[in-house]
């Protein structure tokens, strides 16, 4: 059986995928602080995975980790991922998604495992020169968290150079939804994502529904995003490390739809789908924003076999619905 070792995988995209793992046949061993994830959210796999609570950049821990099972891949998704955070905040972005990553890197190296899965983000590509984004783009983050990123696949691809670790870069666009059978969803604290906010907002738990920028080269002033459900995301790490076992290139894939969406219309959108108002307000331009990040994720069809099956924004808004007024998973204790 094929071990793998899951970081971050108690948080949102995390718990999707090593709910598919297990059900795909995979041993998962998940190492996670769980400082923003959940372990309740494990509980509901097939398969429950191998739970260790721990931080990527305890040599001691991961070390023992290594010693005890035979990984044959990482996937890596442990991180802070709030742009606007990183912005106030940066050392604790360059700390946490850089440097931490590159002790994990050496254990790893140690211990002769050779195939990474990085979640990395449309993030460092930064304000486009065009739409939709290929991987061949200019990198040129906006905030720390897009450099922090961008600094961690520099290091892989020398680590690759230098030591033969092979490596695949999933550069997401806006994860969302939440897994079809209703079991888990996005449950950040805080929340600060679009489409759980406005869902929120329509419920009567966030009162305040702010609109980041009004102003925006775009047809209604709002920011563009390319929405991707997160079943989608979870699917395409298990073709990446098919890719690896079959000895593909080590290379980035930009993980989307290939449509956007403004913050306008993802509101309209999230309205129709529950038949209730949003109460919003327009507020200045968010720090560290892109205006319009679309992907071209036609790399990934041809080399993956991967394209998102979740393509309709209201269907993915139906599925963060029906989550947000689930039972979330309550009966676990975390
Ligand atoms: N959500 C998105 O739209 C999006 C888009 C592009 C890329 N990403 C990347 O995908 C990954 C997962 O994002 P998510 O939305 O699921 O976030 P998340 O916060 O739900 O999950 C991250 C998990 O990592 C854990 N973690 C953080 N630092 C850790 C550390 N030092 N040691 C151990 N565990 C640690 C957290 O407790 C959490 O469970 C991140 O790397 C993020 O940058 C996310
Ligand atoms: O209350 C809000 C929240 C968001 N937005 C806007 O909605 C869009 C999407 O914002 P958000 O949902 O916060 O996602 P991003 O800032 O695009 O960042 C997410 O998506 C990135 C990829 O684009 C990932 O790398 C990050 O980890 C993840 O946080 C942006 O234009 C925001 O300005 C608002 O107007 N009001």
């Amino acid at each position: 059986m094929t071990t793998i070792l899951v970081t971050g995988g108690a948080g949102y995209i995390g718990s999707h995928t090593c709910k598919l793992l297990g059900s795909e046949g995979f041993q998962v061993v998940v190492l996670d602080s769980l400082e923003y994830g959940h372990q309740k959210s494990l509980h509901i796999s097939d398969k429950k995975p191998v739970f260790v609570q721990g931080d990527i950049g305890d040599r001691k821990l991961l070390e023992g980790l290594f010693e005890k099972y035979a990984f044959d891949a990482v996937v890596h998704f442990a991180a802070y991922t709030y742009v606007s955070e990183s912005v106030k905040e940066p050392g604790k972005y360059y700390l946490n998604n850089f440097s931490k990553p590159l002790t994990l890197l050496d254990v790893i190296l140690k211990y002769g495992c050779k195939k990474f899965i990085l979640s990395s983000t449309c993030a460092t590509y930064g304000n486009p020169d065009y739409i939709p984004i290929d991987e061949k783009h200019p990198q040129r983050p906006l905030n720390p968290y897009g450099w922090s990123k961008y600094f961690l696949e520099q290091a892989i691809k020398d680590y690759h150079l230098a030591h033969g670790l092979s490596f695949v870069f999933l550069r997401y666009f806006n994860a969302s939804g939440a897994s079809e059978d209703g079991l888990i969803g996005e449950d950040h604290d805080p929340e600060t994502h679009l489409i759980p906010l406005v869902l929120k907002n329509i419920k009567g738990e966030v009162p305040e529904l702010k609109v980041f920028g009004k102003d925006y080269p775009t047809e209604d002033g709002t920011c563009i995003r390319d929405y991707i459900h997160v079943e989608d995301l979870a699917n395409a790490h298990l073709k990446a490390l098919l890719y690896l076992d079959r000895k593909g290139k080590s290379t980035a894939f930009n993980l989307g739809t290939g449509t956007g969406y403004s913050v306008l219309e993802v509101i309209k959108a999230s309205e129709s789908v529950t038949g209730k108002k949003a109460a919003y307000s327009f507020a200045p331009r968010r720090e560290g924003d892109a205006v319009s990040l679309i992907a071209d994720p036609s790399k990934a069809l041809e080399d993956l076999g991967w394209k998102a099956s979740w393509t309709d924004l209201q269907e993915i808004i139906r599925s963060a619905w029906s989550w947000e007024n689930g039972p979330k998973n309550g009966s676990y204790a975390d």
